[in-house]
């Protein structure tokens, strides 16, 4: 058995408005070498923790926590759609290990994924059907969150149980970092939205491309700076990652919930799924970070970052 970490940002808008060309080169340079590292571990199974952003989880029955035994993507912003080969065995005994430790996961037999889950699947292998997969799902938006702390323990549980699998795992988190995009809250949604974070699945085609038009739009006044989203906040999304680098991870432990938003951005609360896959890999032991790419993108809406982690070689 043996474990690896690749964690990097998701955004809707990647591919539709792009930052300057040496931007999308750094950024592609970067994915291209997670892509190699990948590549060269060859994992047999992926375990992708990954928020949703009211496609498959909504507030008519909203948990901290799901792990999926089948699972499907929406196919939203562009990402690859349809049924994801989900190793159902692997994500029972992933299930069994959380609730034995105390982390009370929801687990779903039919769960449905977006972009966030998706988008990191078709960088690194080109789509969601080249190795077997166990969807995560960590609620990273739709408030309230419970500590930040439970995801690293539910990283942990994840983590014990894959150790134990004598196959090559490799554990991705998608997110963040540092960004507020137009997510819709429900505290503050007019009647017809709250409708739609409470029940609004399986969106027409029109109702998806006007939420799909409404974030490009939100991205391309943010960089303009004509919008009152949060800025992005490249100190905060440091910090974080020598957090992560440091394998320190209870420390994020005392991060205030309002911390996350008041400094980061409502959807900074997305890390949570890179404190997980880092807690995860923590479980064979000290890791070491073997690349950490960092850029605030704003026409990306996004501080965005790319980092791969294996167990520390002796
Ligand atoms: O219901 C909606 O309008 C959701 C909007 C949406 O999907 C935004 C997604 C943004 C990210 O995934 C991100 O920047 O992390
Ligand atoms: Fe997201």
């Amino acid at each position: 058995m043996s474990l690896a970490l690749c964690a990097l940002s998701h955004t809707p808008v990647m591919g539709v408005h792009q930052p300057a060309d040496d931007v999308v080169d750094r950024v592609q340079a970067a994915i291209d070498d997670a892509r190699k590292f990948v590549v060269e571990f060859d994992p047999e199974l992926v375990v992708v923790f990954a928020p949703d952003h009211y496609n498959g989880f909504l507030y008519d029955l909203m948990p901290s926590f799901c792990i999926g035994a089948a699972a499907t993507a929406v196919g939203d912003y562009g990402t690859s759609g349809g049924p994801l080969p989900v190793d159902g065995s692997a994500a029972r005994a992933f299930t069994a290990a959380a609730l034995e430790r105390g982390v009370d996961v929801a687990f779903s037999e039919r769960m449905t994924v977006d972009h966030g889950c998706v988008q990191p699947l078709d960088l690194l292998f080109g789509g969601i059907d080249a190795v077997p997969v166990v969807p995560v799902f960590i609620n990273c938006v739709a408030e309230p969150l419970g500590p930040v702390g439970r995801a690293r323990l539910l990283g942990e549980a994840i983590g014990s149980a894959a150790v134990t699998l004598d196959r090559r795992v490799l554990l991705l988190g998608s997110g963040g970092l540092s960004h507020d995009p137009p997510v819709p809250r429900l505290a503050e949604a007019p009647p017809e939205v709250a409708e739609r974070l409470i029940a609004g699945r399986n969106p027409t085609p029109e109702q998806r491309a006007a939420r799909q038009a409404r974030v490009f739009d939100a991205a391309l006044a943010y960089a303009a700076g004509t919008t009152d989203l949060m800025p992005l906040n490249p100190e905060w999304d440091r910090r974080f990652l020598a957090v992560m680098a440091s394998g320190d991870l209870a420390q994020i432990d005392s991060w205030s919930n309002e911390s996350f938003v008041e400094q980061a951005g409502h959807s900074s609360h997305e890390v949570r799924t890179w404190l997980a896959a880092h807690a995860a890999l923590s479980a064979q032991g000290s890791y070491e970070v073997r690349s950490s790419f960092y850029e605030a993108i704003p026409e990306w809406l996004a501080g965005f970052g790319v980092t791969t982690a294996q167990p520390r070689r002796s």
